[in-house]
């Protein structure tokens, strides 16, 4: 079954075997202040330490625990000096190139080998990007794989920058997401991040890796006369989803966040086609605030174990009540700023009536003993462990934004150690992802070995680009839980 190009993700903790990923490229060290924000990135970034000291640690665990001869054949050599991290650079004759921890540039570069579609991509992004017809020229001129990292960088061999970089890119999750055996795209609502999504389209369209899923590639677009709407309108009724409101939580049931990122109109659609294609039978909505603070849902919640979840506090069951405190909701005003609502459509059950859960904890109980079959009480850590005001800072620095290679061993930063606190007294162990490195290379451990663990990496750089472990992955195979 697990043949090269296979997909297929019906729960967000099954065993981890295939995703996207991309490492951070040069345009992330051409943000300025004053574009920072406008970039989505929460500061400037020393681009050398993010990569050699955070990024290159994660794909080592990836690869450790997906591919594993790929990395520990090759340990000793990849960090000296003279190989110059080539180990780790897209665009090298060393690169690492593995078919389960996989590099959009590299199939980016691989799509550029047709003449036909390397001019439609260039005349797309060119438009796209507003630049000089006569540019066009100059890039069709560049190596494939020179011209895979232009694309993605902005940056011509000669240092000019020709476009804006997407510095967002490292986020896979919100280009798409795995969906059983169907690829939900993104539709995204911030500028900085359509050229990521204008690239993803052609990989997954043309891309020999997604051929036998072509007619299973899902677009969500704007409703038919969406041009003929004035600005008002067009503001209400607008089609966006980005990835990391999207969590395949299991193989009957998707959740879909409403939030800054994500509109109405793009989750009833999600809705209506996921019933009407018989992709999954339950949908539930969860609506957060609109706010930078969350922006997606898997910034506020995701999954450890069948069992077990990291969730902020404040949209907990006891946040809730706790900022709610003696307001008497008969009385009408304002709710707390933090209310969530949460709706729930089953296929063949009228759209008028969805069943609604009041907290956060309800639904995630319900998914980890209804839909999977868990037999165990359902637990739950809270960001910063629940401590004023470490819930809050914590859930900033992306505590609650976990990625799950396997039931119980989920990668997390450093930074959040409330949190760890909160994990280590649900029984999970705490390691930094350096040392558990050092027990792989000497082999006194194997990735098979490891149980029931939260892998600490370092994040001083990662945690200003706002998004964690489970923003930075797009699983594209994941085993099975039963
Ligand atoms: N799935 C996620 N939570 N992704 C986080 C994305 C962070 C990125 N800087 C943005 O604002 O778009």
């Amino acid at each position: 079954m697990e043949n090269q190009h296979h997909i297929h993700v019906s729960s967000e903790v099954g065993i981890l075997k295939r995703l996207l990923i991309h490492s951070p490229d040069e345009g992330i060290g051409k943000v300025i202040p004053t574009k920072a924000q406008d970039w989505l990135f929460e500061d400037i970034i020393h681009v050398d330490t993010m990569r050699k000291k955070e990024y290159d640690l994660y794909l080592k665990i990836l690869l450790y625990f997906l591919d594993y001869e790929k990395i520990h054949s090759q340990i000793n050599t990849i960090d000296l000096p003279e190989s110059q991290r080539h180990f780790y650079k897209p665009d090298k004759e060393n690169y690492f190139e593995s078919d389960k921890v996989i590099e959009p540039q590299r199939l980016l570069a691989h799509l550029l080998e047709s003449k036909d579609l390397k001019q439609r991509m260039i005349a797309s992004i060119c438009a796209h990007e507003g630049t000089a017809y006569s540019l066009q020229a100059e890039l069709m001129e560049l190596d494939n794989s020179v011209l895979a990292r232009v694309m993605i960088s902005g940056i011509l061999p000669d240092k000019r920058m020709i476009f804006p970089p997407i510095p967002n890119f490292i986020f896979t999750r919100d280009i798409g997401i795995t969906v059983n055996d169907h690829i939900l795209l993104n539709k995204p609502k911030k500028k900085a991040r359509t050229r990521e999504s204008i690239i993803m389209k052609y990989i997954f369209f043309n891309h020999p890796m997604f051929k036998e899923y072509t007619s299973n590639i899902i677009e969500i677009n704007d409703p038919e006369d969406f041009f003929l709407l004035d600005e008002d309108e067009q503001e209400k009724k607008i089609v966006t989803i980005e990835g990391g409101d999207v969590m395949m939580v299991a193989p009957n049931h998707l959740l879909v966040g409403v939030s800054e990122r994500t509109s109405i109109h793009a989750a009833s659609k999600v809705i209506q086609l996921m019933h009407e294609r018989d992709i999954v039978e339950k949908v539930t909505i969860v609506k957060i605030p609109a706010k930078r603070a969350y922006m997606h849902i898997d910034t506020t919640f995701t999954q450890v174990k069948r069992n077990m979840w990291v969730i902020f506090g404040s949209f907990s069951k006891e946040g809730l009540k706790q900022e709610k405190g003696d307001y008497i909701s008969s009385l009408g005003g304002s709710k707390s700023e933090n209310e969530i609502e949460i709706l729930q459509y089953i296929k063949g059950r009228s759209y008028d009536d969805p069943i609604q859960f009041d907290y956060l904890e309800d639904l995630l109980n319900d998914i980890s003993v209804t839909d999977l079959k868990s037999e165990e009480k359902t637990k739950f850590i809270y960001s910063g462990d629940n401590e004023f005001p470490h819930g809050r800072r914590e859930q900033w620095t992306d505590s609650c934004n976990v990625l799950a290679l396997k039931e119980g061993v989920v990668i997390g930063y450093d930074r959040n150690d409330k949190t760890s606190k909160g994990f280590q007294k649900q029984g999970i162990k705490v390691v930094k992802a350096a040392e558990l490195l050092d027990k792989f290379k000497n082999e006194e451990l194997h990735p098979s070995e490891v149980k029931d663990t939260l892998i600490l990496l370092p994040s001083a750089e990662l945690s200003r680009a706002r998004g964690g472990s489970h923003c930075m992955s797009m699983p594209l195979l994941r085993t099975p839980l039963w």
